[in-house]
């Protein structure tokens, strides 16, 4: 089974924790993307969507879902992202797109947070995937070392610019066994805006797309 259709069967399946009339929280991705085009196939009418991203927005908007600012709620029940890599603790590597700081910032008031992800995406361990680090431009270098430091290969991403106007740093060659600990840790180094481990507030469900059918964990 090819990829898009493994992301159109998970997509799918995350339908079913969609409350109609509610405000939704909705990621960023190619698998959100196929989310996004479900959730318009199926007729489900929202009161609203927070997004992650100005690319999901700009998606919901397409199909008729209207964007509600965070501001203006308080939590939300939903959030539906996906995600670079899955552990089997439910940690989460993300921000493949550059959009981990949004991401995170929404699932952190979101009582549930489904994460959709085809098998490719499952490891034992964090980092085969480089991890993403959203980095004031003026910490580049500095923040750099630091994660070269310990132990990474570091790669400024050319070209792009977070929708909050960073830059994202991709840090390559880490075994990430305690992802807790490396989520906070990195979190603080001033001039880290935010790094892509979910770890501290972690996928709550994880939908994975297999040859086989969808399984739940
Ligand atoms: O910044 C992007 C997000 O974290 C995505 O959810 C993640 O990169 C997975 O994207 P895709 O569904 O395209 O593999």
């Amino acid at each position: 089974m090819d990829a898009l259709t493994l992301k159109k069967m998970v997509a799918k399946a995350a339908l079913q924790y969609v409350q109609p009339g509610t405000v939704l929280g909705v990621g960023t991705g190619s698998t959100v993307d196929c989310f996004i085009d479900a959730l318009a196939d199926s007729g489900i009418q929202l009161k609203g969507a927070v997004s992650s991203s100005i690319r999901s927005e700009k998606k919901l908007r397409e199909i008729g879902v209207s964007i509600v600012d965070m501001n203006d709620v308080e939590s939300l029940s939903v959030y539906v992202d996906g995600a670079d890599e899955v552990d089997p603790a439910n940690c989460l590597i993300k921000g493949g797109g550059g959009a981990n700081t949004r991401e995170k910032i929404v699932a952190d008031i979101s009582e549930k947070f489904v994460c959709i992800a085809d098998q490719s995406k499952l490891v034992q361990v964090l980092g085969a995937f480089p991890l993403p680090v959203e980095v004031l431009p003026m910490a580049c270098n500095a923040i750099a070392r630091k994660l070269e430091a310990l132990g990474g290969q570091v790669k400024p991403r050319e070209g792009f610019t977070t929708d909050n106007g960073n830059i994202i740093l991709d840090v390559a060659g880490l075994r990430i066994t305690d992802p807790v600990s490396l989520e906070k840790e990195i979190n603080h180094w001033p001039g880290v805006v935010t790094n892509g481990l979910f770890a501290i507030r972690k996928a709550d469900v994880v939908l994975i797309a297999t040859a086989e059918g969808i399984k739940t964990r």
